[in-house]
């Protein structure tokens, strides 16, 4: 598509009636791909603080539903969550990527999560129709959650009421699928071991052990950085394709937020996903970007097993 002029924003002001054609036919070989398959995306706090993005992101997931594809949405609310506490007065701390979570700031991110985010993505979705339907992954026993800690610097860290997903009944979702809907999960799970309690999931985590149970053919997960960077923050180490094996030995030297983002994508890989991407999310309709093109944009995780890793070339 390099001929065609495009303005700031990315439109494509000046293309011919043949480039804009070509633009669509080029969509044809991904929409044969994932024509009826499930596709779980991930949307991070971080990349939904501005109402347009927000907006273009629901397009985004009307628009597969239309094009046969079946879009799970698993969205999370970080920053948004961080603002509540800081609105009622309540300190919270990240450790090792997951903020420690004491019960009055449970009952925060419950509120935030399946409260506030979940509903507000469902109406900006069925704004285009009635498509969207809210869940929480404490629903229908859609999550079971166990409690975990984290090894910070060598040191073993109680997070208090943080989990991670230990299994999924997806059948909630299904039957939100097969009744045509775009289903919206918070990542809260109940905690299998303690009937009545509520866990804080990290939503990368969530995204992808729900993307395994779905038998999705992919996992992407939007972000507000264009990639993983191997050497952070050297913005020449983007990270184009990475496979299995070479991430896990890249997990180690990695910090803060894509821990838990560069897990969820070895989680899901090594579960049957063929591929997880993270995005950029601030670049509105990236997801179709991803989707419908041949290279996608940001960094891809692949099974592998071949050193097929390459940076600084992204599409
Ligand atoms: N190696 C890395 N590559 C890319 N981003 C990184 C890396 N290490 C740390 N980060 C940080 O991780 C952040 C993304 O994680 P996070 O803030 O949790 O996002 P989200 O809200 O989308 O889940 C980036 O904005 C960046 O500051
Ligand atoms: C345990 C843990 O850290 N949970 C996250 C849940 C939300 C989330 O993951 O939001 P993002 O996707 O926007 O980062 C939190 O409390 O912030």
């Amino acid at each position: 598509m390099g001929a065609i002029e495009t303005d700031s924003t990315g439109g494509m002001q000046s293309a011919t009636a043949a480039e804009k054609a070509q633009v669509l036919i080029d969509s044809l070989p991904w929409l044969k791909r994932f024509h009826g398959e499930t596709i779980v995306v991930k949307f991070g706090g971080n990349a939904m603080v501005s109402p347009d993005l927000q907006r273009a992101f629901a397009e985004d997931m009307v628009y597969l539903r239309y094009a046969g594809i079946k879009p799970v949405v698993v969205h999370g609310g970080g920053p948004q969550i961080s603002s509540m506490l800081e609105r009622l007065g309540i300190e919270s701390e990240f450790r090792g990527g997951y903020r420690v979570t004491t019960p009055e700031a449970m009952d925060v991110v419950r509120m935030v999560l399946s409260g506030q985010v979940n509903r507000e993505l469902v109406s900006l979705i069925n704004g285009h129709g009635p498509l969207a339907s809210g869940l929480s992954g404490e629903d229908a026993g859609l999550f079971r959650g166990r409690r975990r800690g984290a090894v910070v610097d060598g040191v073993e860290v109680d997070l208090g009421l943080v989990g991670d997903v230990v299994a999924v009944d997806p059948a909630a979702v299904h039957a939100q699928l097969d009744a045509g809907r775009i289903p919206v999960i918070s990542s809260i799970a109940p905690d299998g071991d303690t009937p009545g309690q509520s866990l804080n999931v990290n939503a990368d985590s969530a995204a992808a052990s729900l993307a395994v149970a779905l038998g999705a053919a992919k996992l992407v997960i939007l972000t507000d950085v264009a990639g993983l960077y191997r050497d952070w923050p050297n913005r020449d180490s983007l990270v184009s394709v990475i496979d299995v094996p070479d991430l896990i030995s890249l997990l180690p030297s990695l910090e803060s937020g894509m821990i838990p983002k560069m897990r969820a994508c070895l989680e899901a890989v090594e579960g049957g996903v063929a591929k997880a991407a993270i995005i950029d999310g601030r670049v509105p309709h990236s997801i179709l970007l991803e989707v419908f093109t041949q290279s996608g944009i940001g960094t891809e995780v692949v099974p592998g097993g071949s050193g097929i890793a390459t940076e600084g070339n992204v599409a």
